[in-house]
């Protein structure tokens, strides 16, 4: 039974993934033909921790979620190396790494829908791997995550061309580069393109990509093993630190001393670090105020969901990497209910692909609406101008009547201001309608402030943050 799944499941994940990463991640696993764990379950084979490693955060969910859809209801998923003399020959490992995978796999990230019952199981005990061993196996780098397959527009120029002079002069241009923005908005991908682009010019430099949480489960495992003298050595022989999700630090107060000393130690020795976070330096909260002044002293850029062209051509791009033919009133259609984050608009696009091979059907318009339909009228019916005016008067704390009044005085003014940018931004609203809902405005007051808004986010920070934060929600 778990067999058949399996093979269900690899058709299905080689029609999604592009060739390569069902290649490099999903081919190599194996379903145990020993599994004893009553049906409905599936245990696989990882040939080595580091395979496993990247499944888990970026498969696994997946193959829950195809578990679910071919049993009808929940099964057990177990991800396990095949036993410890072989895991020990194939992948040479750190007991730190064992403790990351645990940990991190029953401490799921803040606003990730319940995830199916997933163990990621490593055989112990494990000995300590000498420091080049980490270095070899831990770059953890995603070799699809590159410049080249980065797209750039308004929403991520400034961020990209910092990544791009940092990897070309690492640990003296800009340290720390520090990215900031919303969920989804390639923050991860960014870094990895620094990593591999690193790694091409120079393969002896000893990379490390570490997610918060991960750093997290090496500080406790040090802890626990009495181990923080070989844990101090490894992080301090970096050349490049690519840390992602800092705001996941938040109130970790030992795993925060532990960063703050690696930090100094691989600044002064002029070895870069690259940091993503979901908010500006200073809003980030329960962080320490001697980390937030440090994280000030390179550069801090934002990566800002992108709008419909850059959308657009992401999905194109995407399309490409999974080798269909997508036409452009497809990607208008996906491009234009989905605005504020990568990561749905290519699942959005993954389940159009997956819809139309099921069905044998080529990649129509008609074939989109059908496969997006619960989505779109998700999206339709969440986006009304009342909902936003709601959304931003909460925000704010003003009345939402003061949507509507003459009132002029800057703390209600500036949101009305906000909620009509957003409303166009977020909206397919005429400026008329938009006047109209707003207390019977003339046009030329939406057009107004639409302007006002876009000219101030450049050089108001809190502004920039207010409206960031405010998509972000509206979005869902
Ligand atoms: N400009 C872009 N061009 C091509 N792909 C992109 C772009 N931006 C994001 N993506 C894709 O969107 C997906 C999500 O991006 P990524 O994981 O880097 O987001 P993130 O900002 O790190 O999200 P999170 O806040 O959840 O950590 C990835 O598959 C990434 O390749």
């Amino acid at each position: 039974m778990s067999q058949d799944f399996w093979s269900f499941c690899l058709s299905r994940l080689e029609s999604e993934l592009p060739q390569q990463q069902f290649n490099t991640w999903i081919k190599p696993l194996q379903a145990d033909p020993e599994n004893a764990a009553p049906e409905p379950s599936l245990r696989l084979l990882a040939p080595s921790r580091f395979v496993m490693q990247w499944v888990r955060e970026r498969y696994l969910r997946r193959i829950g979620e195809l578990g679910e859809e071919f049993h009808g209801g929940p099964m057990a998923l177990e991800l396990v190396l095949p036993a410890t003399s072989n895991a020990r020959s194939t992948a040479p490992t750190t007991p730190a790494a064992a403790t990351a995978s645990s940990i991190a796999s029953t401490t799921p990230a803040a606003n990730t829908p319940a995830a199916p019952a997933i163990i990621t199981r490593v055989p112990q005990p494990e000995p300590a791997a000498t420091a080049s061993e980490l270095a070899y196996e831990k770059t953890r780098l995603n070799p699809d995550f590159t410049f080249d397959t980065l797209v750039t527009g308004r929403a991520n120029d400034l961020a990209r061309a910092a990544a791009m002079q940092v990897a070309q002069n690492p640990g003296t241009s800009y340290n720390p580069l520090f990215v900031y923005g919303g969920v989804g908005l390639g923050k991860t991908h960014l870094v990895h393109a620094i990593g591999n682009a690193v790694y091409k010019h120079n393969p002896r430099a000893v990379i490390r990509y570490v997610h918060v949480e991960d750093y997290y489960a090496d500080v406790v495992r040090a802890y626990q093993q009495k181990s923080f003298d070989a844990f101090k050595r490894y992080y301090r022989s970096l050349d490049l630190l690519l840390i992602d999700d800092i705001q996941f630090f938040n109130n970790k107060n030992r795993t925060q001393e532990e960063f703050f000393h690696a930090f100094n130690a691989l600044t002064e020795a002029r070895k870069q670090i690259v940091i993503t976070c979901d908010t500006y330096p200073k809003d980030i909260q329960g962080l320490e105020d001697r980390l937030i002044s440090r994280f000030d002293w390179g550069l801090t850029v934002q990566i800002e969901p992108p709008e419909l062209e850059m959308r657009v051509a992401i999905l194109q791009k995407k399309a490409e990497a999974l080798r269909v033919d997508l036409h452009d009133d497809v990607a208008f259609l996906i491009a234009k209910n989905l605005r504020s984050n990568v990561r749905e608009l290519e699942g959005a696009l993954n389940k159009v692909v997956a819809f139309a091979r099921f069905h044998g059907r080529g990649i129509t318009l008609e074939v989109a609406k059908d496969a997006l339909k619960d989505l779109l009228n998700a999206h339709n019916r969440q986006l009304t101008i009342e909902h936003i005016q709601k959304t931003v008067a909460d925000y704010y704390k003003i009345k939402v009547a003061d949507m509507h009044s003459k009132k002029r005085t800057r703390v209600i003014a500036r949101p009305r201001q906000v909620a009509m940018w957003l409303a166009k931004d977020l909206t397919p609203m005429s400026l008329p309608a938009i006047g109209e809902a707003f207390g019977g405005r003339d046009h030329t007051t939406v057009l107004h402030a639409c302007r006002t808004i876009a000219e101030l986010r450049l050089g108001d920070h809190q502004l920039n943050h207010d409206v960031h934060v405010l998509t972000q929600v509206l979005r869902g």
